[in-house]
């Protein structure tokens, strides 16, 4: 949260998420960032800072990691700004070949995801990119992934933090940084 550039940019992006309510079930206030995707200048613009920021604060890194889904919305187009691979963790089942898996709770029961073997070296630094942390399920297992094969989290970096979900206290080892900042889930 270092750069200037992010103050600048964030007024724009939040102006640009949706609340629903109710969705996907009753109780859960969902963030939408879909209309951020109606503005392609202002989603370039979101990429090109934030791979800004990996040069300028995170330093070296061999890929940059996105999660299925949302994060594949954003991972990609900083990879190719930063000119490094960009490696998909998707939920099991969905990638070809030898995986390596790594479980995790959700609200309700337990999920899955995956990488593909060999997308990760030995002694690798992978920058990690979601849309948002809730509980910290999703990111917690995505860096468990990133050891199991080998690496090291550079950092993680969401759009969205929703602070009283409290997400934070499952990667205490995992240098986070978000954008927005939502006080109320
Ligand atoms: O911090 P957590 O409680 O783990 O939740 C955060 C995750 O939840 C959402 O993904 P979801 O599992 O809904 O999948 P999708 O992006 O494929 O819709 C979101 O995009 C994050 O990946
Ligand atoms: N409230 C929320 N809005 C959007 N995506 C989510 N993933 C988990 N919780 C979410």
């Amino acid at each position: 949260m270092t750069l200037p550039r992010f103050d600048q940019i964030r007024p724009k992006i939040e102006k640009h998420i949706r609340e629903v309510k109710d969705f996907p079930k009753k109780g859960i206030n969902f963030r939408d960032i879909m209309p951020l995707f109606t503005n392609p200048q202002l989603v370039n613009e979101l990429c090109v800072v934030i791979a800004d920021h990996v040069r300028h604060s995170v330093g070296h890194v061999d890929s940059v990691a996105g999660l299925e889904a949302r994060g594949f919305l954003f991972g990609p187009q900083v990879a190719i700004q930063l000119g490094v691979p960009f490696v998909p963790i998707r939920k099991k089942g969905k990638l070809p070949g030898a995986t390596i898996e790594a479980s995790y709770q959700k609200e309700y029961g337990e999920d899955i995801v995956e990488i593909q073997e060999g997308a990760i070296k030995q002694g690798d630094v992978v920058f990690l990119i979601d849309d948002l942390l809730a509980t910290g399920g999703t990111l917690r297992a995505a860096a468990n992934l990133v050891v199991k094969a080998g690496g090291k989290v550079g950092e993680a970096f969401v759009l969205i933090e929703l602070t009283p979900l409290n997400g934070r206290a499952k990667i205490p080892d995992v240098n986070l940084t978000t954008l927005i900042s939502y006080d109320s889930a």
